[in-house]
């Protein structure tokens, strides 16, 4: 069993005990009566060309992980987010799994409620009813995996997602899984560059599924990033966001941390070198 399967395990159990505490009914219902969804594609620079185009981060509330256990202690997840904020960050992540990474869905509503920027409920979907959930606690964005997924669903899921008037994050690590999330319609799309199933994080690999990725469609490059440099290199590569979850969070810690400076370094070294993909629109 790969450490995806496992932490899908994990996230099925949990789902079932939350489903039972909110039935189905009433999580649509709150769904529907949550404030609308902030318009992620046009926070991370969705239609944005030329000289306008700057990079964005995503900046995540990150605990712990299965790769590195207890990362941050991160009392309070929106003190940490509004400090993102403040350095300019374009959205903030949230991760929601309870056993491997120690997020919460109360981390999510703190997060919403300390932040005016989209907010994405990061976890890992495998019913329509987290969908639902996420928009009921004001996410603005959800993660699907496309490995996590077959076709039909994540076309399915795609669908729901935007019904609800939300963006989804659309991730892949291969070209075949990126090639499933633009016939999907991904608007997002997001090139994992840690493998979820081995956990082996290979900055490399982006740079030429970038190049597969459609100008009029969000590229974000997801995880490897230790400094300023590491962000740079993404930009370099034709990255519209980068997804930066441990080192940002790591920055957090100590006397005298400094989590918006942070944010504000690593957004200026990717501004300063990024380039524009030239794969042809999507038609
Ligand atoms: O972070 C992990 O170890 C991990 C393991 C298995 C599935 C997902 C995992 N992380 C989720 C992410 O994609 C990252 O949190 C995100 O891209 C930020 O990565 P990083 O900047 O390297 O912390």
């Amino acid at each position: 069993m790969s450490v995806l399967d496992d932490i899908i395990d994990g996230v099925r159990a949990d789902l079932s005990a939350r489903r039972r505490e909110v039935g189905d009914a009433d999580i649509e219902r709150s769904a529907a009566a949550a404030v609308p969804a902030r318009d992620a594609f046009a926070a991370l620079g969705g239609g944005v060309v030329g000289a306008d185009r700057r990079l964005r981060l995503i900046t995540e509330v990150k605990r712990a992980s299965p790769s590195k256990g207890d990362l941050a202690a991160i009392d309070d997840p929106a003190a940490l987010a509004a400090a993102y904020e403040t350095g300019g960050a374009a959205a903030i992540s949230v991760l929601t799994e309870q056993r491997r990474f120690r997020g919460s869905l109360a981390d999510l509503d703190a997060v919403r409620a300390a932040v005016s920027i989209p907010v994405l409920r990061k976890d890992f979907t495998v019913e329509p009813y987290q969908i639902q959930e996420a928009r009921a606690h004001g996410a603005d964005l959800v993660l699907l995996i496309v490995a996590a997924l077959d076709q039909r669903t994540l076309v399915d899921f795609l669908a729901l997602t935007h019904e609800l008037g939300m963006n989804a994050l659309v991730e892949a690590h291969t070209g075949a899984e990126l090639e499933r999330a633009l016939d999907a319609g991904a608007r997002i799309v997001g090139v994992n560059t840690r493998n979820l199933k081995t956990l082996d994080v290979d900055p490399g690999v982006f740079a030429p599924l970038a190049g597969m990725i459609p100008g009029d469609v969000v590229a974000v490059a997801e995880s490897g990033v230790v400094d300023a440099d590491d962000v740079a290199a993404y930009a370099a590569a034709g990255a519209d966001a980068v997804l930066v979850g441990e080192a940002l969070v790591r920055s957090s810690l100590g006397a005298g941390a400094d989590p918006a400076d942070a944010v504000r370094r690593f957004a200026a070294a990717g501004t300063g070198a990024q380039t524009e993909r030239t794969a042809p629109e999507n038609t």
